[in-house]
């Protein structure tokens, strides 16, 4: 499996199966795609402001809903086996994105889900997705928390080193850029800005960039 970002914005994801698995997928995709679950019941959880709809299909009766709602990705979270075998071969046949949440591993190859969802961090602009090829999703969750206190900051660091990125491309040249830019988001002193919420970050940067611009210029 290969690991890519993809832009649900214009797009709806079809979810069959109300229970809490269902709920958390649905609050996933919530926040980019219309969200669609079918179920006969619904776990007194958060949807994410998914669609609801009360049904029970038979596994004859998953194509209706495909045609329907003509989901980019479709996810088989129901406790009926017979069901999320329908909803994987519907969407097989039909060419859509297909996520089983009671598969993993021999389930790619055999063509039943392409689509894993990772344990995912956002400090945005910043992103980082942890999966197991479907082997142990608690050491998913784990990795997770640990990398959330590791990374605490990283998003601010994204969008300092962009703006220095803009202002350095007017009068640096390449190779010095890269080594500022490069020095910056190794810096100790300016992820220590960062998580203090000091109002320094900017200048401990620039006095990164101050040190390694006069060092290359001395060379
Ligand atoms: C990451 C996360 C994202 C999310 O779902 O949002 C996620 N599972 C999470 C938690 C979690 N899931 C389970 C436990 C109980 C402990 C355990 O079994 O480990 C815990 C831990 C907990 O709840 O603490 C049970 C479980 N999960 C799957 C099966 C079926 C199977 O493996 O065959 C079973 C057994 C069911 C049973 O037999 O009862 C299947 C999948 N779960 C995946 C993702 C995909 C693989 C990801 C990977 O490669 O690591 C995959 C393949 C399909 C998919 O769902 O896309 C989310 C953490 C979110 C977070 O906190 O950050
Ligand atoms: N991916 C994961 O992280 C993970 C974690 C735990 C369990 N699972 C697996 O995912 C599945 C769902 O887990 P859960 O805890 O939400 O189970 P659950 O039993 O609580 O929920 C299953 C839901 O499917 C609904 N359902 C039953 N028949 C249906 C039909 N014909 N059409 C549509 N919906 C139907 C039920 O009403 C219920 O709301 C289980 O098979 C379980 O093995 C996955």
């Amino acid at each position: 499996m290969i690991p890519l970002l993809h832009d649900f914005s214009e797009e709806a994801v079809l979810i069959f199966g109300g229970g809490p698995v269902g709920a958390r997928k649905a609050r996933r995709f919530a926040r980019e795609a219309r969200v669609v679950v079918v179920s006969p019941a619904f776990a007194d959880v958060e949807f994410g402001g998914a669609e609801r709809v009360r049904a029970a299909p038979s596994p004859d009766d998953v194509s209706e809903w495909f045609e329907q709602i003509e989901p980019a990705l479709a996810v088989a979270a129901t406790s009926d086996e017979a069901v999320n075998d329908a909803v994987a071969r519907v969407a097989r046949e039909r060419g859509t994105l297909r996520n089983r949440a009671d598969r993993s591993g021999g389930a790619v190859e055999r063509g039943q889900l392409n689509v894993t969802v990772p344990a995912t961090i956002r400090d945005d602009p910043v992103l980082l997705a942890i999966a197991t090829g479907g082997t142990s999703p608690a050491l998913s969750r784990y990795l997770r928390e640990r990398f959330e206190e590791e990374f605490a900051g990283a998003g601010a660091m994204a969008t300092l080193t962009g703006e220095l990125r803009e202002q350095l491309r007017e009068d640096t040249p390449a190779a010095q850029r890269r080594a500022a830019i490069r020095a910056v988001v190794r810096s100790d002193r300016v992820w220590k800005a960062l998580g203090d919420g000091t109002h320094t970050p900017a200048q401990e940067a620039q006095s990164v960039i101050s040190d390694v611009l006069s060092e290359m210029n001395e060379r």
